[in-house]
Parts: structure tokens; C-alpha cells; sequence
């Protein structure tokens, strides 16, 4: 007589009563087919996070494999588009009827783009961190979009102090001259006797996080990339031929930035942007002159929406 397996989570109750905001599981490794705007559809290795709250207090446990098997349905059977990622959370609490009434769900992954070179026309890709997270709280929706931009920041301070230097150069090096001897000082300026100090830069992160506003029908990756990258104006680059390195030199010469004057340009742009709700951003300068990072925070600065 075949006997029916215990049901730990359907037949015994709670050890110690008491509801929990968020049980489920960190780290599910999937494939996802990922649809965002303008781009086709993508192959991904994700780390998922999935969530249900547990609004019964003498409740043993949630079901995971539910939860763990829709992901698996959509990583097989779908792709992770807006309308997806918004049934998904449905589905989570469905499945949980009389446990739930909260979801949330976080996709992490590296989505690639073809991105142009400055000045050559080569293309190259780039890789960019992704984090799609959607909340169902209480029939209240919330999808963000989060991204990592890397770019290249040039001190303001650092540059000031090279010129003065190159300035001093210039009169040691000319002062007996009484005419202007333009040559002389070209073949100077070409030389590492003429440009005797250099600024110092440092590879640089931002870090955005956006609440997709309800008008949003797919997710904006490569717009809200070109929003960070073009305000930035010194995105890191793929293909690089010599041209394109003049180019990135002249760029880092005329966008000088402190970690302040990243967040601010940031802050102004997002602002200018109708796609997002709100937004946190952080800018993270690895300064080559430390071995600290200088560091700005800020968000849109909304009621009730993301703190710094
Ligand atoms: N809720 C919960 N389940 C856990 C935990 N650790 C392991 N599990 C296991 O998660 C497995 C899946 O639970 P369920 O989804 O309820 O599995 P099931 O009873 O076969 O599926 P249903 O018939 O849909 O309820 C069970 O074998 C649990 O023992 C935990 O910390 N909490």
C-alpha cells in the first residue's frame, strides 16, 4: 500500500508563529531570453532572486518549488520582456493564494551591446551589469531597471596643477627668447619636455537604479544606457583604433570631472528623462592618486521614493 510522502509545508504549522516579509531563494542560476527595446531578443545567464511575503503567522512554509518552477516555465517557454516579468510576479502569488500577497523577483546578468567606435567606425561589444527587479506589493507595481556604466574621469583639480607646471616649463624654457618663435614652441609642445605633467584619471563606475514609470511597455537598457554614456561623454570603449584614442584623449581634456560634477550631469539628465519615476544613482571614481574611491550618491529626491 503506497503510503502519501509527509507535506511538511501543507500539514504541520509554525513552530513559533509570526508572518515574514520576504521567504524564498537566492541565487537561481537560469538561462533567460531577454527582450528589451530596440535590441533582439538575448540569451542570458541569470542570478535570480524570487520572493514571496508570508502573511500567515501559523503557517509552516511557502511552497518554493512553485516559485522555482514558474521561473523555469518562463526560462524555457517565454522570454523576460515587461509583460512577462509582470505575470511572473502574478503567478508567484497565485501560487501562494492563501500564504501571500506580496512578490518580488530580481534577475542579475551581464547584457551585451554593439557599441561604435569614436572616430574609426569600428564596432565592439561591451558588456554591462543589468538588474531587473519587479515588486507586487499589495496589487501595487513596481519594475527597476538597474545598470552599471563605466567610464573614464579626468581630476579638474589634477589638470590645474599640470598646466601651472607646463606653464613653468614654458618660461624656463623660453625666457630668453624676446620674439615668438612658433616652431620652437610647436616642437616643444610635441615633446615630453613641453607637456612635463599629465592629470591623473581612473577608470570610473555609475551605478543607476530607475523605477520604470506604468506608460513603459519594454525595458529601455540601451536608452538609458546612451543617456548615462552620452552625459559622461568618456565611456569606457570596445574596438580602439588610433584615431579613436586622439578622440577619447581630447574628450577626457574637455570633460574634466570630480566624482561631484559625474553625479550632478547624472542628476541633471535622469531628471530630463520621462521613462523613470525615480531614480538613485552613484558614481564611483577608482582615483588613481588614492587607494580610496571618491564617491557621489544621489537620487531624484521624491516622496516616499529611493533614499541616498
Ligand atoms: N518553505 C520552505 N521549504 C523548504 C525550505 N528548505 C527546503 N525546503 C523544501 O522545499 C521543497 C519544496 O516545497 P514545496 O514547494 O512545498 O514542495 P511540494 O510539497 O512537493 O510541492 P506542492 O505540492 O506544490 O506543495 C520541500 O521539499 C521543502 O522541504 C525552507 O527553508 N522553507
Amino acid at each position: 500500500m503506497p503510503t502519501s510522502m509527509p507535506d511538511i509545508a501543507n500539514h504541520t504549522t509554525a513552530q513559533t508563529e509570526g508572518k515574514l516579509d520576504w521567504v524564498g531563494m537566492n541565487n537561481i542560476e537560469m538561462p533567460m531570453m531577454v527582450a528589451a527595446k530596440g535590441q533582439p531578443e538575448k540569451m542570458v545567464s541569470a542570478h535570480i532572486d524570487a520572493y514571496v511575503n508570508l502573511k500567515e503567522p501559523e503557517a509552516k512554509g511557502i511552497h518554493m518549488s512553485r516559485l522555482y518552477l514558474l521561473l523555469d516555465d518562463l526560462s524555457n517557454n517565454n522570454v523576460l520582456n515587461y509583460q512577462s516579468l509582470v505575470s511572473l510576479l502574478d503567478g508567484f502569488i497565485t501560487s501562494h493564494q492563501e500564504l501571500s500577497d506580496n512578490a518580488k523577483v530580481q534577475f542579475r546578468f551581464e547584457y551585451h551591446l554593439r557599441r561604435k567606435s569614436l572616430i574609426s567606425g569600428k564596432q565592439g561589444w561591451k558588456a554591462y551589469p543589468v538588474t531587473l527587479t519587479g515588486n507586487l506589493n499589495q496589487g501595487k507595481l513596481e519594475i527597476e531597471l538597474g545598470i552599471e556604466v563605466r567610464y573614464s574621469s579626468t581630476c579638474p583639480c589634477s589638470a590645474a596643477l599640470a598646466r601651472q607646471l607646463i606653464q613653468q616649463a614654458f618660461l624656463s624654457k623660453f625666457e630668453e627668447q624676446t620674439s615668438v618663435d612658433k616652431e620652437a614652441i610647436h616642437e616643444w609642445l610635441g615633446s615630453s619636455d613641453g607637456i612635463v605633467a599629465t592629470p591623473h584619471s581612473q577608470r570610473s563606475i555609475a551605478e543607476v537604479k530607475v523605477k520604470l514609470n506604468s506608460n513603459v511597455t519594454e525595458f529601455p537598457i540601451t536608452e538609458l544606457v546612451n543617456i548615462l554614456e552620452n552625459t559622461l561623454q568618456t565611456p569606457v570603449q570596445a574596438a580602439v583604433k588610433r584615431e579613436d584614442e586622439q578622440e577619447f584623449a581630447r574628450l577626457n581634456g574637455q570633460n574634466l570631472m570630480f566624482c561631484e560634477d559625474a553625479a550632478r550631469k547624472l542628476q541633471h539628465a535622469m531628471n530630463q528623462s520621462s521613462d523613470f519615476d525615480d531614480f538613485w544613482l552613484k558614481v564611483n571614481h577608482l582615483e588613481s592618486l588614492h587607494a580610496h574611491d571618491a564617491v557621489s550618491i544621489t537620487t531624484k529626491g521624491i516622496q516616499g521614493g529611493y533614499q541616498p
